[in-house]
Order: structure tokens, then C-alpha cells, then sequence
């Protein structure tokens, strides 16, 4: 086994790779970065070290397997390079593990088969990150590729959460059931919940909304997830930048049959066409807000439709979950938007919500309550750190010990 304290987590998108270097030992970082736009012109690669001196080169990135090169060369020349004797393992971010993966697990020819059988619910994501796994394989084939899953966290669902009400034989012959995604960052953003409140995440019930590019809400109760709002796929639940979030499936048949539109391109508006950017035009929720601002109906909208799904997921959850100590912010809306945060809660204090407007309008990166002293549920803005938990749960499997 490495004597290695290091662990590299590799999230790979569509078009991008997101990377990070973390020491298990003192959690520093030695570096981290980002390459955008593979396959595409105007590619480009932000490495920041440690040393501080960010580093960006714009050139084209031919495919995943040129973007992970360029990565490991920045490595190399901060002398942390990927031959480097530090490292333990890779860890990689997988969005869908279906039924079978539940744990972090290592990757094996057999289990990359299986990662690749799962393409087909999780379209826009599976394929990279395989692809992150196989060029990552490919530049060490002596470490551990440890692959975490996006669904794992979700699998504690009762049966009456996870399945959906239709025939049953053959929702079990597709394993069509709900399995819900950003699992790793609901599992962080609960637990750094439970320690900003100072209890223990076995007593705590929390409510938390990764608002990112995908979104999801989902009800923790003492750690366990009870429900959440993605479902087969990562299209369910929430208005998200480009996907619908929840949807009457009678769309679905009513655009095939009357619309003409065939089911890829019905699957293409629903995940890449709607949401924000279809109500609105953008999908940035800096733009949509500051359009709103200076009075664009269009951007309204797209921004009144957002919180209300949102509200109805609180609501929703706080009746899945009967008692609740803590609702939770997350990721970049989450985190930023204070607007958002804002309107979500507005007018909840029969719930024991209440937000403080000053302390919700504050900016920092840290952990941080914003409801008033006299909200009775707690409400937070809790920055996620799905890579440093990826790297926790990866070098806790290399080492059979509980890295926490
Ligand atoms: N300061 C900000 N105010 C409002 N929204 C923001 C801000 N910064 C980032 N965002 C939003 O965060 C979203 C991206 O979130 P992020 O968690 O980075 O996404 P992902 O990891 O899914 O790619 C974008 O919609 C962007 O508009
Ligand atoms: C599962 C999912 O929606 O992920 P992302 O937010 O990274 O698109
Ligand atoms: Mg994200």
C-alpha cells in the first residue's frame, strides 16, 4: 500500500475538469485548478499552487485526455507531480452508481463496466468523469482510482421516498426508481451544519439546498438522508440553470405527439434548453438577478419561478421531516446569492424561520448562521467541499480507517 498522505480529486464534466490537491495530514492544499472548454476553442487552464501565483494557460485542449496532461505537467512543475511518491489515491467525483454503488469504491475493470452501463441515466455526466477515470488510470496504473458517488449519500431513502408510483415490475426491470445526485455535497454540508450548530449530526435534522449549476434540496434527519429532489435522474426537483426540475411527464408525450419533436430532442430542451436559461435567456443567477434589478420581466420570472419551487421544497421537507433544526445554503447561489436566500425564507416565521437581513447580506466564505436570534430553525450558508470530502471517503477506503 502507498505510504502516501496526498490525494488528488478529479471532477470531470462535460467540458471541463476540476481538480484538487489535498493532504490528508494537515488538509492543506497544495494546489488546485480547473480546465474549461475541452474540445472546444478558446480551452483554458487555471492552476493555482499553494505558493499563491495563479497560473493560466488559453490554448486548445483536444479531448480529456490533453486537459488531465496539461494538469499533471502544471503538477509536475510545482515539483508535486502525479509520480509523485505522496500521493495515495485519485479520487473521482461519479455522479450515478445506481443500486450497486453505495460506498466509495475502488475501480476495477468490471467496475468501470458497470459506471459505463449507467450512461444512459446520467447522460451529461457519467461519460466524463469515466473518461477522467480511464486518462487519470492511464498516467498511474499502480494507484488506487477510487470512485465516489454522487448517489451514495441518497441510498439511506425509505422505499415510499425512493420509488415513484407505477407498476412495479416494471420499475424493478429498469430499476427505474429515484436515486438523487450531489449526494456528496449534502453529506458534508449537513454534517459542517450539525458542528456549526455545536451538536451532533445524530440529533440534528437538517434541510439542505445545493443551489449550483444542477440543484437539489434534500431532508437529512440525524445524518441520514429521508428524501431528496432528484430522482432517476439528475432532472427532478428544483428549477436548475438549464434543466426543468420538476415536470408533469404528460409534457413529455404532449410534445412528442402534438409537438413532433422526437424523444433526444425533447431530452435536449428539457436538460440543456429549460430552467433558467429557458425562462430568461440566461442561466447565471448574477446576470438574472441584476436583470431583474433594472426591471426585466423575463428575468423576474425566471427568478420568482426559482424561489417558489425552492419554498415548495422547504415546505415539503419540513414536513418529511417534522421537526427541523437547521436549513442549509450551499454551493455558488446558495453561497452568494443572499437575494435568493432572501425570498426563499421571506415570510416563514409561523415555521420558526426568520432570517436576518443584515447578517444575510453578509459575504464571507466561512460557515455561518444568518437567522435571527430568535428564529427558532436555524438557517445557514455553508459552503460545500464535495473534494475535500471525495479525498476524506478516497483515502479512508485506501486505508481502512476513518480519515475524519
Ligand atoms: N456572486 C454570485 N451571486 C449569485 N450567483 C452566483 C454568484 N457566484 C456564482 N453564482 C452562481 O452559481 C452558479 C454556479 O454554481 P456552482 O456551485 O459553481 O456550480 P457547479 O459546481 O454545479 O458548476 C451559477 O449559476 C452562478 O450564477
Ligand atoms: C448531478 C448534477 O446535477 O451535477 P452538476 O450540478 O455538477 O451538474
Ligand atoms: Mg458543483
Amino acid at each position: 500500500m502507498s505510504e502516501g498522505t496526498r490525494v488528488l480529486v478529479l471532477n470531470a464534466g462535460s467540458s471541463s475538469v476540476k481538480y484538487q490537491l489535498i493532504d490528508m495530514l494537515d488538509g492543506s492544499r497544495p494546489a488546485s485548478g480547473l480546465v474549461e472548454r475541452i474540445g472546444e476553442a478558446g480551452g483554458r487552464l487555471v492552476h493555482t499552487p499553494r505558493t499563491g501565483g495563479r497560473r493560466e494557460a488559453v490554448q486548445v485542449f483536444a479531448d480529456h485526455d490533453a486537459a488531465l496532461k496539461a494538469v499533471a505537467r502544471e503538477l509536475a512543475a510545482d515539483g508535486i507531480g502525479l509520480d509523485s511518491p505522496d500521493l495515495a489515491a485519485i479520487g473521482h467525483r461519479v455522479v450515478h452508481g445506481g443500486l450497486r454503488f453505495t460506498e466509495p469504491t475502488v475501480v476495477t475493470d468490471e467496475v468501470l463496466r458497470e459506471i459505463r452501463r449507467l450512461i444512459p441515466v446520467a447522460p451529461l455526466h457519467n461519460p466524463a468523469n469515466i473518461t477522467g477515470i480511464e486518462v487519470a488510470r492511464a498516467l498511474r496504473p499502480d494507484l488506487p482510482q477510487v470512485a465516489v458517488f454522487d448517489t451514495a449519500f441518497h441510498a439511506s431513502m425509505p422505499e415510499h421516498a425512493a420509488r415513484y408510483a407505477i407498476d412495479r415490475a416494471v420499475a424493478d426491470e429498469h430499476r427505474v426508481r429515484r436515486y438523487g445526485f450531489h449526494g456528496t455535497s449534502h453529506q458534508y454540508v449537513s454534517r459542517a451544519t450539525a458542528r456549526l450548530l455545536g451538536k451532533d449530526p445524530a440529533e440534528v435534522n437538517v434541510i439542505v439546498l445545493h443551489l449550483g449549476n444542477g440543484a437539489s434540496a434534500s431532508a437529512v434527519s440525524g445524518g441520514r438522508c429521508v428524501d431528496t429532489s432528484m430522482g432517476l435522474t439528475p432532472l427532478e426537483g428544483l428549477v436548475m440553470g438549464t434543466r426543468s426540475g420538476d415536470i408533469d411527464a404528460g409534457v413529455v408525450f404532449h410534445l412528442h405527439r402534438v409537438g413532433g419533436l422526437s424523444v433526444d430532442e425533447i431530452d435536449t430542451l428539457l436538460n440543456r434548453r429549460s430552467g433558467l436559461l429557458g425562462l430568461c435567456g440566461d442561466n447565471d443567477m448574477r446576470e438574472i438577478m441584476r436583470r431583474a434589478e433594472e426591471g426585466d420581466a423575463d428575468a423576474r420570472l425566471a427568478f420568482d419561478a426559482y424561489v417558489h419551487r425552492l419554498r415548495k421544497y422547504i415546505g415539503g421537507y419540513y414536513a418529511v421531516l417534522g421537526r427541523v433544526d437547521a436549513i442549509a445554503f450551499t454551493a455558488g447561489v446558495g453561497e452568494n446569492a443572499a437575494p435568493v436566500r432572501a425570498a426563499a425564507t421571506a415570510g416563514l416565521e409561523e415555521l420558526g424561520i426568520a432570517v436576518d437581513p443584515e447578517l444575510n447580506s453578509v459575504r464571507s466564505g466561512e460557515p455561518r448562521i444568518i437567522s435571527s436570534a430568535y428564529s427558532r430553525v436555524a438557517v445557514a450558508v455553508v459552503p460545500t467541499d464535495e473534494e475535500l470530502e471525495i479525498a476524506r471517503q478516497a483515502f479512508a477506503l485506501v486505508h481502512r480507517t476513518s480519515a475524519d
